[in-house]
């Protein structure tokens, strides 16, 4: 009957405007999901007729006019973030090919979330996170996606700001050429984390549209290619073991008698051990690499977002700018992780950056990345401050019209927020690693997969069809590795090995 009509069925109003008040939005009861099935997709069907036959003019007002290339940029740049400083460590814990293996694995799967999502909006008719959840499970739904959003993003904002906080003094120390750091205001984290949330941050967050920071995102992207140049330059000129390593080693042998081939022997067998590559490795670091790379291609809180917000709207195009963006972006992961590990190789820390200082802190290179690192985060908390704020907005004030004072009150209160968690409470990012584990897990496998069982009408997918089935394994698979990140992280705390957690 009319179940096709209901395929690319779009809300076509602008970020803060999509109010459930211009689709009849009937809240789901309990149990009995679809009793109102039927009559929504009489509704939808007839929002889908209004424009199909002009195909056009009628949404003139709220049509998205982000072409495709911006949202390629926006939608790259929510996935580029902090994640990729993590992944050079995470395959120094599963060598190249079983990181390899994974990374596609985690890139496929979010793909195919990204599509779960697309096609239950299409049936909602509303692009936006908490609607889905609104229509799957009605208020708990909606609060658990806004809740999910929130903290993931938070999370994810307060790890950028921690990495203004921590290395922008450094480069500022380097630039002015200075020996030590001084007590000067321009040398304290806390007073530059401010200064660049007032002076970059704040301005680019109160954009209306996610699609005005497609310049912005597109610089930050390319301050992530210079940064994944330097990496792979890096490699080749710097020395393996690390100097410092080395002496560690010649420290040993001088403590005993040992003659000198013995000892030089000793230490070319060492070296050799240190500067290999594993293919396959397997410890008790490696649980920690698939949250790693959980959270490294987390968008999907700014999928629907940017999907609003496009031009010509259509689920196909959407789906194209998403695997467009993954595949960038794991090509980019890849390639960041491989040189950075061939570098140090188990020598890399948690954070590839953090590495680089110990070869030589003040290395003009090393000194430009850090710039370019700096830049690329800064640039990406706006994007990642959109889907809060609008979850905050579905939460607490829906329905109600757009208002520059609250958009502006919302954006200047979570800065705040996110400045003094970062000032205030570092150690808090460590409580971030488990945060991390459940909602990116949350966000990318269980709510697009549950969302869409309970969205998809049975008319149209029967509860045992191919897709559903598929669907549900999903989510099963998302709650296996959030239990087992979870009990990783906790069995970390308890044997007091924690070192993980920090950023990510
Ligand atoms: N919204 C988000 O949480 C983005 C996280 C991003 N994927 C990162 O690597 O930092």
């Amino acid at each position: 009957m009319d179940a096709p009509l209901q395929t690319e069925m779009v809300e076509l109003v602008p970020n803060g405007k999509h109010s459930e008040g211009l689709l009849p939005v009937t809240t789901p009861m309990a149990g009995n999901p679809r009793v109102e099935g039927p009559r929504r997709s009489c509704v939808e069907g007839e929002g889908f007729l209004q424009k199909s036959p002009s195909k056009e003019p009628h949404f003139t007002d709220f049509e998205g006019k982000t072409s495709f290339g911006m949202s390629v940029f926006n939608l790259s740049n929510a996935i580029m973030g902090s994640g990729i400083l993590g992944l050079a460590y995470a395959m120094a814990n599963t060598g190249i090919i079983l990181f390899l293996f994974l990374l596609t694995a985690v890139a496929l799967l979010s793909s195919y979330s990204i599509h779960l999502l697309l096609k239950s909006s299409g049936i909602v008719g509303i692009r936006a996170y908490e609607q889905l959840g609104y229509r799957a499970f009605g208020t708990p739904g909606k609060l658990a996606a806004a809740l999910a959003i929130t903290l993931q993003n938070i999370g994810a904002m307060s790890s950028y700001l921690y990495i203004i906080k921590s290395e922008l003094p450094l480069v500022i120390q380097t630039f002015l050429n200075l020996e030590e750091q001084t007590s000067d205001w321009y040398m304290n984290g806390n007073y530059l984390v401010i200064l660049v949330s007032i002076t970059v941050i704040l301005p680019l967050a109160l954009m209306r549209q996610l699609g005005y920071l497609g310049y912005s995102s597109g610089f930050s992207l390319s301050c992530m290619v210079f940064f994944l140049i330097a990496v792979i330059y890096k490699k080749f000129h710097v020395p393996c073991p690390l100097p410092l390593n080395f002496t560690n080693i010649t420290g040993n042998f001088s403590l005993v008698e040992v003659t000198k081939e013995e000892a030089q022997l000793q230490i070319e067998t060492e070296t050799t051990a240190l500067c290999t590559p594993s293919y396959f490795t397997l410890n008790s670091q490696t649980a920690y690499t698939i949250p790693i790379m959980a959270f490294a291609f987390v968008c999907h809180p700014e999928v629907l977002p940017i999907y609003t917000e496009l031009k010509d709207p259509s689920k196909r195009k959407m789906q194209h700018i998403s695997n467009l963006s993954i595949s960038v972006m794991y090509v980019m992961y890849f390639l960041a992780a491989l040189f950075g590990y061939l570098t140090f190789y188990d020598g890399v820390e948690s954070e590839l950056l953090h590495t680089y200082s110990r070869v030589d802190p003040f290395d003009v290179l090393i000194l430009c990345v850090r710039v370019a690192v700096l830049t690329a985060v800064t640039l990406t908390v706006p994007i990642v401050l959109f889907p809060v704020r609008r979850a905050i907005q579905q939460m607490m004030f829906k329905n109600q019209e757009f208002n520059w004072l609250r958009h502006t009150l919302i954006a200047i209160g979570l800065l705040t927020c996110i400045n003094l968690l970062v000032i205030f409470a570092p150690n808090i990012l460590g409580i971030f690693g488990v945060i991390g584990a459940t909602s990116a897990p949350c966000l990318i496998f269980i709510f697009p997969a549950i969302f869409y069982f309970r969205i998809i009408p049975t008319e149209r997918e029967p509860t045992k069809s191919t897709p559903k089935i598929l669907a549900l394994c999903f989510a099963v698979l998302g709650l296996l590795l959030m239990t087992m990140s979870l009990s990783f992280i906790i069995i970390d705390w308890v044997s007091g090995t924690g070192q993980h957690g920090g950023s990510h």
